[in-house]
């Protein structure tokens, strides 16, 4: 990814040249321990590894009994999920297969989304690093139960993601069912490079060799110098400014098939750096259609902002056709994809007008190599911000209160958890 800080200088919440330039020696020493955990091949630093060790054969092998699939439905949540979908919704075309994601419990989404899949023609992929997220098992059986009532043999459609104990590899193994492991050390926000989020890439057909090599050229690209690093100049920027104020990071991509990249970049950010009261909120927002909505927000309202904007440098166009409609001929015989490019520069100078920090983020194109290389730059700067805020990035202690609690309502377990739920204040208005 290119990196343009420059809107990010002289803002309020700003962060100067000089502030980098002495920030760069810290730089140099959390690039240290993170070579260092790479190295020794620790958990969560070994996401940083993926490049080199992703066994895409196995992914091919796993996939390959599904080749005559028309939808793929992955059953899982969070990073399970959304590392996939995230190339999914990227790179999906017209021909492939549609990659369906059930990563909610919604009654009526799981109802009307079985009710519309061709269940016969459709494989299901249920990705569970711990095998115990009840969001995803309780989906796996509903899934279940209609591929059986639709006559389908569940056991002929569907391939497991897992650790190498727990549920679902109990169940892969009791039926003898396709599956790929979890890689050990890889927490699911930093999956998206692993056979989690690389199997429905699989069997849309998309280039897996390129991913890996778009992420693969990024982890050679990484230096003790955010000057010389795109990836840690952008994690070290969003830390400086986190700690200037700017708690909330507004990610901001100018391409539709970005917008479930936002998505993943909020798990990342959020589950990675919020810990000890320390961290910064990702806004999840999609240009243009948002400067018609939290722009004025972002311009107007308080100073604890940062908005990141992202777009492909590349992307096939579609001219406007010329027009007389009243004060519009300025856009006949224009492209819409002038009209968004128009958009983002113009939304970066409103920014740096109303002085709130910006930073560019571009690719050459949404295409797979690059694809890659995004995501593995946004989890190299997410592990280098956590080092500079000396905060735990690859745990998530904080999402177990409420597993608990939702467990014990459900006769789970005894959890005192639970027993808080009926001691909540209310204040009905009705
Ligand atoms: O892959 P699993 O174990 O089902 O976890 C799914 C998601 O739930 C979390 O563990 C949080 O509860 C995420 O970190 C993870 O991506």
């Amino acid at each position: 990814m290119h990196v343009d800080l420059g809107s990010s200088l002289d803002a309020t919440p700003g962060v100067s040249r000089e502030s980098l330039e002495r920030l760069d020696d810290q730089i140099a020493a959390a690039h240290e321990r993170i070579e260092a955990g790479r190295d020794a091949h620790e958990h969560g630093y070994e996401a940083l590894n993926l490049p080199s060790t992703v066994d895409l054969d196995a992914i091919r092998a796993a996939v390959a009994p599904f080749e005559d699939a028309e939808a793929v439905l992955t059953v899982g949540i969070g990073g399970s999920a959304l590392g996939a979908a995230t190339f999914a919704d990227a790179l999906a075309g017209p021909d492939d297969p549609e990659a369906y994601f059930l990563d909610n419990v919604d009654p009526a989404h799981v109802s009307r989304l079985l009710d519309s899949l061709p269940l016969d023609r459709t494989v299901v992929n249920v990705v569970s690093r711990s095998g115990t997220t009840a969001e995803t098992l309780a989906n796996f059986l509903v899934v279940r139960e209609a591929m059986t009532d639709a006559g389908v043999d569940w056991t002929e459609r569907t391939f497991v993601t897992t650790g190498e104990s727990g549920n679902l590899r109990s169940l892969a193994t009791t039926h003898d069912l396709p599956s790929l492991s979890v890689p050990d050390g890889v927490p699911g926000r930093f999956s998206a490079l692993s056979t989690v989020g690389l199997a429905v890439a699989a069997i849309q057909g998309h280039d897996l060799e390129a991913i890996r090599t778009g992420a693969a050229d990024a982890a050679d690209g990484l230096s003790g110098s955010l000057f010389e690093t795109p990836a840690y100049a952008y994690g070290a920027t969003t830390y400086a400014l986190a700690g200037r104020g700017a708690l909330t990071n507004a990610m901001m991509p100018y391409a539709e098939r970005l917008e479930t990249f936002a998505e993943w970049f909020a798990q990342l950010w959020a589950e990675s750096l919020g810990k000890d009261g320390l961290g910064q909120t990702p806004a999840r927002a999609l240009g243009a259609t948002d400067q018609h909505s939290q722009l004025q927000l972002y311009r107007a309202g308080p100073r604890d902002k940062l908005v990141t904007l992202v777009r492909p440098r590349n992307y096939s166009d579609r001219p406007i056709p010329e027009t007389d409609l009243d004060g519009l001929s300025y856009l006949g015989g224009s492209s819409l994809g002038d009209l968004l490019d128009a958009e983002f520069e113009a939304t970066e100078a409103s920014l740096v007008e109303s002085g709130v920090p910006a930073i560019r983020v571009e690719i050459d194109a949404v295409d797979e190599y690059s694809l890659g290389s995004l995501l593995y730059e946004m989890e190299a700067a997410c592990v280098l911000y956590g080092e500079l805020a000396a905060v735990s990035t690859f745990t998530q202690p904080a999402v177990e209160w409420g597993k608990k609690a939702a467990r014990g309502l459900l006769g789970g377990g005894d959890f005192e958890e639970a027993e808080a739920v009926d001691e909540r204040t209310s204040l009905v208005v009705e």
